[in-house]
């Protein structure tokens, strides 16, 4: 069988970079830290010792350098799992497909993968300031509806139990996050469950000028209890990079600087301040 994936399927710019990104495959380093913000990936690069490589296109913004020795990628992927299925296949296709050939490498290469964002809580005891790593994440959005993928009882648990508690007419996924990397990385961090929303405003239960279908979101969701796993916060990406990780064989992390408590209605005055201390985090943990 003829495994050579077509022009029209995997695009190669005419330099020979992968069509979003605009990297080649030598431009990546094996650990890959994401942000959603493109402004944000020189506030991860500026504590390199040197940055030897920069792109950028659309919203995917890259710096490759060295931290302490040790060669990382910082990538922007801007907001929505939208934007991480396209992040994670193009990246994915950099390590594991020849784009010569273009046919699938035999020898599988996993990345490390460790996003760097923002988050909403939706528990009272996890304040704005908060540092947070995600154990699973939970997708409210439809993206798993178009990919065979396979859940453990928990997750699917879990799953079941939102679109019960929600009303919702499609099924929510509950995908576990790297172990390996979470037990490199949530040193004095708190562990939660995060909830990724296909929006900012109502499906966060945010209400502006448009009122929300499920007025009570946030606290239907921060009820959720299923043999002892609660949920505790809101981002927009988590879900999908824990469910696209796990397709396509790599280990991926999120952690959440918490700008916002939902409950309590604060939003942190210093969130850049809390978003630099999370990057400080993550270089010593994966470099220190
Ligand atoms: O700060 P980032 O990494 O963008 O993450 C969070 O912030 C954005 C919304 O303001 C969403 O992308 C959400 O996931
Ligand atoms: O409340 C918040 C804060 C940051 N990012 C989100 O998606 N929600």
């Amino acid at each position: 069988m003829n495994n050579r994936i077509p022009e029209s399927e995997l695009i190669i710019n005419p330099d020979g970079s992968i069509y979003h990104l605009n990297l080649k495959p030598e431009h990546l380093a094996s650990t890959v830290i994401t942000v959603g913000d493109p402004d944000r990936v020189q506030k991860v690069s500026q504590y390199f010792d040197e940055v030897e490589f920069t792109m950028s296109k659309r919203e995917f913004v890259t710096h490759t350098g060295t931290y302490n020795g040790k060669r990382i990628t910082v990538m922007s992927t801007g907001m929505g799992t939208d934007n991480i299925e396209i992040f994670m296949t193009e990246l994915d296709a950099l390590v594991n497909v020849d784009l010569a050939t273009r046919l699938p490498k035999e020898q599988h290469t996993s990345l490390d993968i460790i996003r760097v964002g923002t988050s909403g809580s939706m528990q009272t005891d996890i304040p704005a300031g908060a540092m947070l790593a995600s154990a699973f994440g939970i997708g409210l959005d439809t993206l798993m509806a178009f990919y065979n993928t396979e859940y453990s009882e928990l997750e699917s648990q879990v799953g079941l139990k939102i679109q019960e508690e929600l009303g919702l007419s499609f099924r929510p996924y509950c995908i576990k996050g790297a172990e390996k990397l979470l037990k490199q990385l949530s040193d004095g961090l708190i562990v939660g469950n995060t909830v990724t929303c296909p929006g900012f405003f109502a499906p966060q239960g945010r209400q502006v000028r448009l009122k929300p279908a499920i007025p009570d979101i946030i606290e239907k969701l921060s009820k959720v209890n299923v043999e002892s796993f609660e949920l505790t916060n809101f981002e927009m990406e988590t879900a999908g990079y824990y469910a696209m990780g796990r397709l396509l064989g790599h280990e991926v992390m999120s952690l959440n600087a918490i700008v916002a408590n939902r409950i309590t209605h604060e939003f942190a005055e210093n969130s850049y301040e809390i978003v630099d201390k999370l990057i400080k985090h993550t270089l010593k943990k994966l470099a220190g």
